[in-house]
């Protein structure tokens, strides 16, 4: 016995008897009606794959309006349904307007069985195909919604960030492409996710894709996809990230890794708006929101013919800059607090704190890997930590070294800023031993150090 759930409505008796007989052999459920003022609460208890429905109730009225009104009551309720009208009479004009309402078929009055039961299994399946396609869209809404709802909140309060904010909300609401730049860890992935997030396109996707990870090989399938048999690993045809990210943001980082010889492709597919899967010849239309983001100095690989300059053009039309978290002042104790709340909770560690010289030392350092370097800082002080108070010991934080913290570049302030960091650092929590160190007195330090803002 297929499956398939049918509803007959007919106000003849012996029509609805006779298509119960021959199609209850066939299909799983059969209902019948002789009455259809039923059909709305009927529908609101169940679900049918297809309603047979007459199309003249009133005997001596063959306008077929009343079939009509009940097709739409139907489709109103119950849009995935099939609708398979039955009339005695072949007019074609009936059957031709309730085609473009919306039924599915049209059978007559009387019918051949095994005509008939082609139409009701065609007009089945339609139904349980669009099910099942209403219920993937669904499926993809849920999806989209949970992954959009996996944002982090982005915790600070210093001007810096202020500033950056005030600009990404600016950007948000527009389809602007967007640069955003900064150290490792800056927050440069997050402040993507929150343009998409106040952006129109928020119940799209926000697709990411890492430059610097996707082979040279893979780069064009990976970002236009690939059709069947286009190469020896092909085996179905694939979207790539441009199209998966229609109508959403395509987040391409690291944008500064990617090989020169593969800009123009990545170019040609933004200016054009449009991509071709590799081994197709058909180009599919794309409508995404860009964002880039880097922590290369891409005027300066444009400078040494590493990258496009039409491309660097193409990107930045909007060019956020996300400042260290060394220059953003207060942030470090807030997302130190944020963190320790985070991680006592996961830990099992509730109520830490952190004394008055170990946030001297997290100030006071220079946080080359950023909020990043921060965060993990945190988790471990509070695994490693057996005290409900966090001291300046209990933070491991790397000697400043490397060419980070000391470039060919310093100017007499950050020369200043860097002895200053580096006698603080020997002598933590003793401002006394580092102003001797540096020659001058502890008010002398004090004062430099609010002035050079560290
Ligand atoms: N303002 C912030 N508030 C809370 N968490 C933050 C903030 N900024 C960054 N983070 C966290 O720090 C980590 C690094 O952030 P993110 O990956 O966005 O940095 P990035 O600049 O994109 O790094 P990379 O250049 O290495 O890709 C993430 O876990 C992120 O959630």
């Amino acid at each position: 016995m297929a499956k398939g759930s049918i509803l007959i409505v007919d106000d003849n008796k012996s029509v609805l008897t006779a298509l119960d007989m021959l199609l209850s052999n066939e299909f799983e459920k059969i209902d019948c009606l002789s009455n259809p003022n039923v059909i709305p609460s009927k529908l609101d208890k169940e679900a049918y794959d297809l309603v047979l429905l007459d199309m003249n109730f009133k005997s001596g009225v063959n306008s077929g309006n009343e079939g009509i009104y009940w097709l739409n009551q139907i489709k109103e309720k119950r849009p995935d349904t099939s609708v398979v009208m039955i009339t005695a009479y072949g007019d074609v004009e009936l059957a031709v307007n309730a085609l473009k309402t919306g039924a599915t078929d049209f059978v007559l009055k009387p019918w051949d069985n095994t005509k008939l039961l082609a139409t009701v299994r065609s007009a089945i399946q339609l139904s349980q195909s669009k099910g099942e396609v209403s219920s993937l869209k669904q499926k993809e809404k849920d999806l989209k919604s949970s992954l959009n709802s996996n944002q982090k909140y982005i915790i600070g309060s210093s001007p810096q960030l202020m500033e950056v904010l005030n600009l990404v909300r600016k950007v948000a609401k527009t389809d602007t492409n967007v640069l955003i730049t900064g150290e490792n860890g800056t927050g440069k992935e997050l402040i993507a996710q929150e343009i998409h997030r106040l952006s129109q396109r928020h119940q799209e996707m926000l697709v990411g894709v890492d430059m610097g990870a996707i082979s040279e090989t893979l780069f064009e399938s990976e970002l236009f996809g690939h059709v069947k048999g286009a190469f020896t690993d092909a085996r179905i045809d694939r979207a790539g990230k441009f199209e998966v990210a229609n109508r959403g943001t395509l987040f391409l980082d690291e944008i500064g890794n990617l090989p020169f010889h593969l800009q123009s492709k990545l170019l040609a597919a933004l200016q054009n708006r449009e991509i071709t899967r590799v081994g197709s010849n058909q180009s599919v239309p794309v409508d995404i929101r860009l964002i880039c983001a880097t922590n290369r100095d891409l005027p300066k690989l444009v400078e040494d013919g590493l990258f496009r300059e039409d491309l660097l053009y193409r990107i930045n039309t909007i060019h956020i800059e996300v400042p260290p978290l060394r220059d953003r002042g207060e942030d470090i104790l807030v997302l130190a607090d944020f963190f320790l709340k985070k991680y006592g909770a996961k830990y099992e560690k509730a109520h830490l704190k952190i004394n008055g010289q170990a946030q001297d030392k997290l100030m006071r350092y220079n946080w080359p890997g950023n909020i990043r370097e921060l965060e993990h800082a945190i988790e471990k002080a509070v695994i490693l930590s057996n005290n409900q108070v966090l001291k300046a010991d209990d933070f491991f934080l790397k000697p400043v070294t490397g060419s980070k913290s000391t470039p060919n570049t310093l100017n007499l302030e950050e020369m200043e800023k860097q002895l200053i960091r580096t006698a603080l650092e020997k002598h933590p929590g003793n401002i006394s031993a580092a102003a001797e160190q540096l020659g001058i007195t502890r008010q002398t330090l004090y004062n430099k150090i609010k002035k050079l803002n560290m």
